[in-house]
């Protein structure tokens, strides 16, 4: 593309979706604005022509049914990124276009308690950034218009072990505050029986409009500064050359590159630890002057929801698809049934989500299980620790321009690991009953399941929101306007501005954040 130099009232940094929907809403406001995102288009749409065999108006990327094996696909690694710590997709959507597509409305809770989020980012301020963003993508419990949940064996087997310990089953849509011992279909980002998400519900809009550019293949190396302003941003195209975009006068830049890879875009603009900043410079890039440096804690208070694994194996009936059919369309029965928007094509990847919480000296913590098939019979139990966790690490940049974890974000808490400890004991201790008629494949040995953690892939806090101002020994890297503390119009709209941890899997609350961001920035401009 060729870019208009001194045009945009706003360049937003990164288009994943914190990036789309603040880019969407800035531009229906009126303001110039170019989106830059590091990756290509996953969607015909966007420019992918990787399509399904059996419709050529797919993608492997757009149908829910191959969500659940997403990392075979061949291009899983053309769309991850590979200078992140943890897991990132650097592609148009970011994680929501490879994510499983687990799509949990949140709790009140969330923002109320625990006082983390700052006084005019709690539930009853963000309701209608929400609702606006439920309107346009609205996530589905029953996403097969025949009205019908397909391959239910799992959750004939688990809610009737449930039931049978007192929980009871709910809507997670409808009753998004109901988060102890309760159980749900899982709600899916599926609109029109495609994977859903701001690339699809939020990008065509924006489209629309001739105030707005997209820039694909366009990875933003740091922001321009003259001192606390900033006045453009340094890329590097697909070809490997440089340049600077200039913002027009009293242009904004905002960034939304993601929580692991935001750090990395302000440490290379001269914004966080002083080691970090100098880490930035030794690795080529063209930093500020030191004079220019703020020292904001960015990185530090890094925080994810950690997972523990349970295999259960039970004498339900229902395995795993045949994703290779499915790929290459000898799977008729599925892929006909598709043809009329119904089926199991049309859901993701797990049968059932359930919520749960405890409390430990007097603070509660929630926990999410993601249930799927694993094998034939065989249940896999993803169990988060979620909102109420305690811990967190730091994330920090290496002289090769990646971002590593210096410290880790799980665990590190004695309240956290009693609390873990306590609820998967319980979840063990039922499932252990002999007449639940489930039995976990490997003996029962907790400090074995707690001491395997994977990473929720649900990062937050690399450059947290507060009202401490962290050039004054706070915790806070930017206002409860998203602005950057020291800089007079740079913002940052995505996961790592998040204080708290929610409830269930993340995306949903991205969005509802990015959402409630672009109101206050556009408040003031
Ligand atoms: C494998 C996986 C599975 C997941 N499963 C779920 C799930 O089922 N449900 C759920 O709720 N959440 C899930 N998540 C988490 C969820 O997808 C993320 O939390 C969410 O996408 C974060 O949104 P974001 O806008 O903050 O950042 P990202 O989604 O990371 O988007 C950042 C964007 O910025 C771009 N970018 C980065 N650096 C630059 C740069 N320098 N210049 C230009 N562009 C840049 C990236 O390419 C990307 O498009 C999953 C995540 C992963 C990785």
């Amino acid at each position: 593309s060729s870019f208009k130099n001194e045009y945009y009232d706003y360049i937003v940094v990164g288009g994943g979706p914190a990036g789309i929907i603040t880019a969407e809403r800035f531009v229906e406001a009126g303001k110039k604005v170019l989106l830059l995102e590091r990756g290509v288009g996953p969607t015909v749409a966007t420019g992918a022509n990787e399509t399904l065999p059996w419709n050529k108006d797919l993608t492997a990327i757009d149908l829910p049914g191959l969500s659940a094996d997403v990392g075979s696909l061949d291009v899983w690694n053309d769309y991850m990124c590979t200078d992140t710590e943890g897991m990132a997709a650097c592609v148009l959507g970011g994680g929501v276009t490879v994510n499983y597509m687990v799509f949990v409305y949140p709790p009140a809770h969330d923002f109320d308690d625990n006082n983390n989020w700052p006084e005019g980012w709690k539930w009853k301020d963000l309701k209608p950034a929400a609702e606006r963003l439920y309107q346009r993508n609205p996530g589905t419990t029953l996403p097969s218009a025949d009205g019908k949940h397909y391959d239910q064996g799992l959750y004939s087997v688990l809610s009737k072990f449930f039931n049978s310990v007192g929980w009871k089953s709910v809507d997670m849509i409808s009753q998004p505050d109901e988060k102890h011992q309760v159980y749900s279909y899982p709600s899916w980002n599926i609109k029109d029986q495609k994977r859903a998400g701001p690339v699809r519900t939020y990008l065509p809009l924006a489209e629309k409009h001739s105030n707005f550019d997209l820039s694909l293949s366009s990875k933003v190396l740091r922001v321009v500064r003259s001192g606390s302003k900033v006045t453009g941003v340094e890329i590097e195209t697909a070809s490997k050359k440089t340049k600077i975009i200039s913002l027009a006068h009293n242009g904004r830049v905002v960034l939304a590159a993601g929580a692991l890879s935001t750090p990395r875009l302000l440490f290379n603009s001269g914004i966080g630890p002083k080691k970090q900043i100098e880490t930035a410079k030794k690795s080529g890039i063209n930093v500020p002057a030191e004079k220019e440096w703020l020292d904001l804690p960015v990185g530090l208070g890094f925080r994810d929801h950690p997972i523990f694994t349970l295999n259960v194996q039970t004498n339900g009936s229902f395995g795993i698809p045949d994703y290779d059919a499915i790929l290459n369309g000898t799977d008729r029965k599925d892929i006909s049934l598709y043809g009329k928007d119904s089926g199991l094509l049309t859901q993701g990847k797990h049968r059932m989500i359930f919520f749960s919480s405890n409390e430990v000296n007097g603070q509660t913590r929630y926990y999410q299980g993601s249930c799927a098939p694993d094998a034939d019979s065989v249940l896999e139990i993803k169990a988060y620790l979620t909102h109420g966790a305690t811990s967190s690490g730091v994330l920090v940049l290496t002289s090769e321009q990646k971002t590593v974890i210096e410290k880790s974000p799980y665990m590190q808490t004695a309240g956290d690991r009693k609390a873990a400890a306590a609820f998967i004991q319980s979840l063990i201790k039922d499932i252990s009953d002999p007449g639940s008629g489930l039995e976990l494949t490997t003996k029962p040995n907790i400090t074995a399941i707690l001491s395997t953690i994977s990473s929720g892939n649900h990062y937050t806090t690399t450059a947290k929101m507060g009202t401490d101002d962290g050039r004054k020994g706070g915790s806070s890297v930017v206002d409860t306007n998203t602005k950057v503390y020291g800089m007079d119009n740079l913002f940052v709209v995505d996961g790592s501005i998040h204080p708290d941890l929610p409830t269930g899997n993340i995306q949903t609350t991205i969005m509802v954040i990015a959402e409630a961001a672009a109101e206050r920035i556009l408040a003031q401009h």
